[in-house]
């Protein structure tokens, strides 16, 4: 589903750190005009799919017009992907080192951190969802304070939590990174007309 010509795309969000990665990520890139909206959407619960369409559809609900809306989770893999979208949650009352501390009796400190964006034309108008996720590990939390749970998450291959890593490197290999990523792509291909199937590499 396209965007109609002529008509923005509204970025429904309550989280201005998240408002500031979605547009130094996506710079150019993104085919349609951008604008955004501080709306705090319900936190639905369910899965993390799920979660993202019904906040979605509201979203379209109340901009009556196209929308993208976005939904984290931090998932550790020793309680089976949970806190997963009660992130925020854990976080306001545990803080970055209440999460760390919360591993302290399992040795798997592995952890995946999952964005999805999910897109409707209108609030008759199907969902589509682009995910993006980033493998990392639950560290003791260090660095500067200014995005969350960024300061107790090091993403693998890398010596620095989200926190103490440039916003320019953050902003190649997050979680957000990568589901922009897909979006664009998706939206791009839409925009100029190609079929998808010209554009994948066909094998011989
Ligand atoms: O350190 C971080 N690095 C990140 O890259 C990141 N992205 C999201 N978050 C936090 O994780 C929870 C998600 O909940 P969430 O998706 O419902 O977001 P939100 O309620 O703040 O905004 P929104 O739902 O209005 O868009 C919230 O506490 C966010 O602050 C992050 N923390
Ligand atoms: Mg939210």
């Amino acid at each position: 589903m396209a965007v109609p010509a002529g008509r923005a795309v509204v970025f429904v969000t309550g989280n201005a750190k998240k408002l500031e990665e979605v547009i130094q990520i996506l710079g150019d890139k993104f085919p349609y005009k951008l604008i955004s909206r501080k709306i705090d959407l319900p936190e639905y619960q369910g899965e993390p799919d799920e979660i993202s369409i019904q906040k979605c559809k509201e979203a379209a609900r109340q901009v009556d017009g196209p929308v993208i809306v976005e939904d984290t989770c931090l998932c550790f893999r020793a309680l089976e992907g949970l806190p997963g979208p009660y992130i925020k949650w854990f976080l306001d009352k545990l803080k970055p080192e209440g999460l760390y501390k919360l591993l302290a009796g399992f040795e798997d400190k592995s952890a995946w951190a999952l964005c999805t964006f999910a897109f409707s034309a209108g609030k008759e108008e199907p969902v589509q969802l682009f995910r993006g996720t980033t493998e990392g590990r639950i560290v003791e939390p260090r660095g500067p304070r200014d995005f969350g749970w960024d300061p107790c998450f090091q993403p693998d291959g890398y010596e620095k939590t989200y926190a103490e890593l440039p916003k320019e490197v953050k902003n190649t290999i997050s979680h957000r990174y990568r589901a922009l990523a897909a979006m664009s792509e998706h939206f791009s291909q839409l925009k100029d007309g190609t079929p998808e199937s010209k554009k994948t590499k066909q094998e011989d």
